[in-house]
């Protein structure tokens, strides 16, 4: 089902064999903009439309009412709920830890620099919903989002059509376990456009309004659309199709190996699925594995399509040292590392959104209850973003107080500065203090 590439005597620049998926965002742009701007122009009744076209279903209301949340956390099942609990607890636990402290610096005498952590006043949130329920992406944005003292939160999800055209009531409970009331039925590429526009209804009334940030994992067309309304609004990261690489030598057990990478394999068929060993014994235990188990999974079809895929591959280089300079290169979302020795491999990874380690550390542990974050940066972006966490929600700000003292002990260094750069009415502004 993977494709073997035996790189061992490549002279090739690693960045040129990675194995990347055909329809990237680039390739999706075409689809996503006529969406974004018919919901900036028909607000909420093209939002219906597009529901009824892409999830096969027009929403009773855009925005879920309180008694449909009370009903949906009421009829939640007791082993889902005691999980999201976990979840929620042990997800609170490690983001308190992300807050960053204000500080305060004096660089001169009478000088005053304060840094201090600003929450961003209104987010949106979105939960994917298409393939698969989402209810664990409700705790993973929520949480943060909730940490990082955000006063305003609104999520959305798409349409179920055997839901009555609510969003999933699983992600309904979740979400008002944690105590959110605003959540609308709304998902893809219109969902992001609701929140980075806002959406009247046919009256004008402000059903939803714009927010600040965006932030949340979704398939290509929501990753898409994240980036197209970049400048509107902030976004988190592109967190598209999941990724996993894992990077093993032979003391890998191929059986699970080959578990973890069907197991992301199952979300999309966009999906990447990617080993990469100095092993070609456990290369090809690996594969014959992934095709035992693949053929057993219950997602079988889409499990094929994203192994089969471009985006997918087994990896077979020279040495541990080509397989790091691969995992770097490719940047994953999930980087797997089962080696003799794992951490001191891990000190090497400068590109990944999440790094998991041992036997035991499985991706889907960090999907469920690891307690860290499951939205990460895809397509590479790992090399510049960070997976959600608490500073997602904040914008550091600075703030300035200089004396009368403190002003005139660096007064001649701005004018001399101003004067170099051309701009001496900045100087004058500090010299007129002292005339
Ligand atoms: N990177 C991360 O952090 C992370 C985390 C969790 C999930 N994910 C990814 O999220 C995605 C979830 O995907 P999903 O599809 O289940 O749910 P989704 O909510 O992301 O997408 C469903 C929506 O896609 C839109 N859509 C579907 N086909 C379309 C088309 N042809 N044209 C325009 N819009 C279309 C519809 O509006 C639909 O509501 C998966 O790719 C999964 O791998 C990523
Ligand atoms: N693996 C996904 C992140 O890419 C997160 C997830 C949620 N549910 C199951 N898995
Ligand atoms: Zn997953």
């Amino acid at each position: 089902m993977l494709t073997l590439k035996d790189l061992r005597v490549s002279t090739a620049d690693v960045s040129t064999v990675l194995p990347r998926a055909e329809q990237d965002i680039s390739a999706t742009v075409e689809t996503v903009a006529p969406i974004l701007e018919k919901v900036r122009r028909g607000g909420v009744e093209a939002l219906t439309e597009l529901s009824e076209t892409f999830d096969g279903v027009r929403p009773p209301s855009l925005r879920v009412p309180q008694w449909k949340l009370e009903e949906s956390l009421a009829h939640l099942d007791a082993q889902v709920r005691e999980a999201l609990e976990t979840l929620i607890e042990r997800a609170r636990e490690v983001h308190s830890a992300q807050l960053p402290a204000a500080s305060v610096v004096s660089p001169g005498p009478d000088a005053r620099i304060t840094n201090r952590w600003v929450p961003i006043e209104r987010v949106g949130l979105y939960v994917p919903g298409g393939q698969a329920v989402y209810p664990s992406s409700v705790v993973m944005n929520v949480v943060p989002a909730q940490v990082a003292g955000v006063s305003s939160l609104a999520v959305a999800s798409p349409p179920q059509k055997d839901f009555g055209g609510y969003p999933h009531p699983t992600v309904l409970a979740a979400a008002h376990l944690l105590g959110i009331e605003e959540v609308y039925a709304v998902g893809g590429a219109q969902a992001v456009a609701m929140f980075a526009y806002g959406a009247r209804d046919a009256a004008g009334h402000q059903v939803c309004p714009p927010v600040k940030l965006i932030t949340g994992p979704g398939n290509i067309f929501v990753a898409t659309a994240k980036r197209a309304v970049q400048g509107v609004v902030g976004i988190d990261a592109e967190a598209g199709p999941t990724e996993i690489m894992v990077l093993a030598d032979d003391s890998a057990d191929p059986s699970l190996v080959a578990a973890d990478l069907i197991s992301q394999a199952e979300h999309d068929e966009l999906a990447a699925a990617v080993l990469v060993t100095d092993s070609m014994t456990l290369a090809e235990r690996v594969l014959t594995a992934v095709d035992e188990q693949a053929a057993q999974t219950p997602h079988v079809d889409r499990v094929k399509q994203s192994l089969t895929g471009s985006q997918s591959a087994v990896l077979v280089v020279d040495s541990l040292d080509v397989a790091v300079e691969v995992a770097n290169a490719y940047g994953a979302e999930h980087l797997e590392i089962m080696t003799g020795d794992d951490v001191a491999l891990s000190d090497r990874i400068h590109n990944a959104g999440a790094v998991f380690l041992g036997s035991y550390t499985p991706v889907s542990l960090g999907d469920y209850c690891a307690g860290s974050n499951h939205v990460l940066p895809t397509g590479g972006a790992s090399a510049y973003s960070s997976g959600l966490n608490v500073t997602s929600f904040l914008r550091s700000q600075q703030v300035i107080r200089y004396g009368r003292e403190g002003l005139g002990q660096v007064a001649r260094h701005v004018s001399a500065l101003a004067a170099a750069e051309g701009l001496p009415a900045h100087g004058e502004a500090v010299e007129v203090r002292f005339r």
